[in-house]
């Protein structure tokens, strides 16, 4: 169990965020926009703002903060990788590890001397994923992955966490406002609300039986989006 016993963000004597949380292998933080998420994840790879001012305390068996075992994955793969660099040069790692690390993601090495912009979105998030996974971490910070994908694509990748996590054991911590996506990935879920988490527990408990009126509000909110989208 990773645990977050406390975890502050403090800009202009206010507190942005103040939470607390556990991760036993997947953690869905649901929020809508504005709620705190992208902090959360910026202040877990100590990357806040110079000005925000944040308070930290875990019980990781790792460095946290700019430790190596800590890998995330952004909201979109366009603008994640650099457009003028071959995929195989976006790595460290030699081509073996490389390829690895495609078959892993299940992509084909044809792609290794392409461009940017001449591979999909999900062909992309999978490059970013293989990416992510290159130091072997052991928490996976995920900001909403799926959000610049289509359903499909989404639901693709989505199964690619699930049985990448399977092998590799890593953890996740998977910051979103889509509590279908969010639902098929992670066994637990916290929704954030102005900074503060309002509800937790486990992720088929708290979907059953809501017990706030902001949860009931949020999950209804999505299924109807879901039903507009089709
Ligand atoms: N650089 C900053 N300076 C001051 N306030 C900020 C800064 N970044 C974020 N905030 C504030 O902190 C709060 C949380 O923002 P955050 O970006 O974490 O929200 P979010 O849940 O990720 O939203 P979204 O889904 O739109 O990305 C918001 O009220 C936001 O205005």
């Amino acid at each position: 169990m990773m645990n977050v016993s406390k975890l502050k963000i403090i800009y202009n004597n206010e507190a942005l965020v103040d939470i607390a949380f556990d991760i036993s292998s997947s953690l869905a933080l649901i929020g809508q926009s504005g709620s705190g998420k992208s902090l959360t994840i910026k202040a877990l790879l100590g990357m806040l703002p110079k000005e925000m001012k944040l308070q930290l305390e875990d019980n990781f068996d790792f460095e946290l903060i700019g430790g190596k075992t800590v890998s995330f994955v952004p909201q979109n793969p366009f603008t994640a990788l650099s457009p003028l660099t071959k995929i195989k040069k976006q790595f460290f790692s030699d081509i073996k590890r490389v390829q690895e690390l495609f078959d892993e993601v299940g992509l084909s090495y044809g792609l290794l001397d392409r461009f940017v912009p001449e591979l999909s979105g999900g062909q992309l998030q999978r490059v970013v994923i293989a990416i992510a996974l290159e130091s072997k971490p052991k928490l996976l910070l995920l900001d909403e992955p799926t959000t610049a994908l289509d359903p499909d694509t989404k639901e693709m990748i989505i199964q690619l966490l699930k049985k990448l996590q399977k092998k590799e054991q890593f953890k996740m911590l998977f910051v979103t406002h889509d509590i279908i996506s969010a639902r098929e990935l992670c066994e637990g879920v916290a929704i954030i609300k102005n900074g503060k988490i309002i509800e937790s527990g486990k992720m088929n408990e708290v979907m059953q039986n809501p017990k706030q009126e902001y949860t009931k509000i949020l999950i209804e909110a999505n299924f109807a989006n879901r039903e507009f989208r089709i």
